[in-house]
């Protein structure tokens, strides 16, 4: 399928990187916002600054979800995944059966999709960084291709959808077995997530550290004694290559979750190391993930500090 017309849900640094990649090859992109609901429309000049010299510029038209009686393209949604239950209702009226590309962290953040009944549902685990740097640019490092797979839909759809969102920067790939890619980009983040942001560090902070490493390795093998419980087998040696290499391609930029405490917003941990531990706790292997767990509950504490101390 081709659709020329792509709707991105959250105006944050992932979807304005993604519009103006998609505006810049010739889409038409509208973004949408994910918090505002009652807003007009108007136009926001993005910058994605690639390395010391690339960038692409482009315009691209703000809107809201209640602007739309019928979302006729692809909707995209890079929004915070805690509002996805409050999106999912949104956009169960407008959305006929319109194809939805989510691309958001963390474990089972497509239910609200799943269960709203969305007939056409893709889940994307992104290997790419993105930081807003000023009022309208944004630093993006991409690390690999980023998986997609069939949530609900068709392969057929799921390349068409790939073929038109990759291009040489940002680019993306089929992936069969999306619930294995999921588990493993989930451990990393609650590597990155929580060790980041309670260090005040950047990413890159695996690559250059032993003992950053060494705590990385025991929320890994944590994580995925849980993962198994839910019968996914990942392997610790490929899980930490994998998070050493988007430390050394992401270093410099900060991890989503330190950017929300730096701001004093709400963080995804809940989808994070505490979804590993609620795992845990209902396969009554409450001790499985001390370490996990205890990261998690300091960025909750850290988060709420920095939230109150915003109001
Ligand atoms: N930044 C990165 O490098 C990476 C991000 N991701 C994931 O991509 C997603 C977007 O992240 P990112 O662009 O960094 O986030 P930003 O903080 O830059 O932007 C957040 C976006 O979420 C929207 N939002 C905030 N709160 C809510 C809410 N309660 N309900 C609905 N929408 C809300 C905002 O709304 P509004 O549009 O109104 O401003 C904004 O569009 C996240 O799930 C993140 O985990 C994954 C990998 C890398
Ligand atoms: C782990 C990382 C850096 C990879 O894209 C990420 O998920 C994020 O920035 O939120």
């Amino acid at each position: 399928m081709k659709s020329d017309r792509i709707f991105i849900i959250g105006a944050g640094a992932i979807g304005k990187t993604l519009a103006a990649f998609l505006k810049a090859q010739g889409n038409e992109v509208i973004l949408l916002r994910g918090q505002a609901d009652e807003i007009n429309d108007s136009m926001v000049t993005i910058k994605v600054l690639l390395n010391d010299k690339d960038a692409v510029k482009t315009e691209v038209l703000v809107s809201a979800v209640s602007n739309f009686t019928n979302l006729d393209g692809i909707v995209v949604i890079a929004s915070k995944s805690y509002g996805n239950e409050l999106i999912a209702e949104r956009l169960k009226k407008r959305i006929g059966n319109a194809p939805v590309v989510i691309l958001q962290n963390g474990l089972n953040v497509e239910l609200p999709f799943v269960h709203h009944g969305f007939e056409r549902i893709y889940r994307c685990i992104l290997f790419a960084t993105a930081q807003q740097v000023s009022a309208d640019a944004i630093r993006f490092k991409p690390v690999a291709a980023s998986p997609v797979g069939v949530v609900r839909g068709s392969s057929e759809e799921l390349s068409g959808i790939i073929d038109q969102f990759s291009n040489p920067y940002f680019t993306f790939r089929a992936e069969q077995d999306i619930q294995r890619v999921i588990w493993t980009k989930t451990i990393a983040n609650c590597v990155f997530n929580s060790v980041c942001p309670l260090l005040e560090t950047d990413n890159g902070i695996f690559y250059r550290d032993e003992q950053a490493r060494s705590v990385a390795k025991r929320v890994i093998a944590e994580c995925i004694s849980v993962a198994e419980t839910q019968g996914v087998f990942l392997d610790a040696a490929d899980v930490f290559d994998r998070l050493l290499q988007i430390s050394k391609s992401s270093e410099g930029q900060l991890i989503s979750t330190y950017q929300d405490i730096l701001n004093g917003r709400k963080t995804e941990i809940e989808t994070l190391n505490m979804a590993v531990a609620e795992i845990a706790d209902n396969a009554r292997q409450e001790t499985m993930v001390p370490t996990t767990r205890l990261l998690g509950e300091l960025i909750r504490i850290k988060s709420g500090i920095a939230m109150r101390a915003s109001l």
